[in-house]
């Protein structure tokens, strides 16, 4: 015959280790999340940032529809020089990093050249006619895109001053695809993210 009262005890020691593994287990676990949480300031550095990525993109469509009527090529190389030269001269002013700055413009026009293409590429497949009212380029777009330029490099100086800080990369991650929507299926997103992801990996920020 078992001692029932013994297995009982047994049965209970070990619902009792399992419990306290349990809660230990979760401690951890919510320890980790606290540590891993930036501080406002730093969200809100990372919001900006996301928030004005996102303001470039959507203006790609526009673009796109303007070339689409114009038939003027969707890679423009001198007028990336030039906002590139725009942007070297004030990484210099701001105390930017410079190749970090070219490299994010170098990523946001592709990016965006990735929205164009598939624009195109659809509209090709319906014979999508002229659009009635386009946006110019000289005249809307691209001075649209010049006023983010400044915009943007202010908070690439902020975003540089907290990508070595606990969490960033994580914050980045869990909150790109809701503030940063490029309708093609995260891939323009990616395009223009990839900078930052790297400055927080170069900082050995997991
Ligand atoms: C937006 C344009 O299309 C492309 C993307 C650019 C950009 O993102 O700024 C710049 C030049 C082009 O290669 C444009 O021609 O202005």
């Amino acid at each position: 015959m078992m001692d029932t009262s013994r297995t009982i005890s047994l049965a209970s020691l070990r619902v009792m280790l399992c419990a306290i593994l349990l809660v230990a287990l979760a401690l951890g676990v919510g320890y980790q999340a606290r540590a891993a949480e930036p501080s406002n300031d730093v969200r809100q550095t990372v919001d900006q940032l996301l928030r004005l990525v996102d303001e470039r993109l959507a203006i790609a469509p526009d673009v796109a529809k303007a070339k689409w009527n114009s038939g003027a090529p969707i890679d423009a190389p001198a007028r990336e020089a030039q906002i590139l030269e725009r942007v070297v001269a004030e990484a210099t002013r701001a105390g930017i990093n410079e190749a970090f700055a070219q490299t994010f413009f170098k990523h946001q026009f592709e990016a965006s050249k990735v929205i164009q293409h598939r624009l195109h590429e659809q509209w090709r497949q319906t014979e999508q006619p002229p659009f009635e009212s386009p946006p110019d380029l000289a005249e809307d777009i691209r001075p649209q895109l010049d006023q983010l330029t400044p915009q943007l490099m202010a908070s690439l100086r902020d975003f540089e001053r907290v990508a070595e800080s606990e969490g960033v990369k994580q914050y980045l991650e869990n909150n790109a695809e809701t503030l940063v929507s490029d309708g093609v299926g995260g891939v323009a997103r990616e395009e223009a993210l990839r900078p930052l992801y790297e400055a927080t990996d170069t900082a050995g920020v997991q």
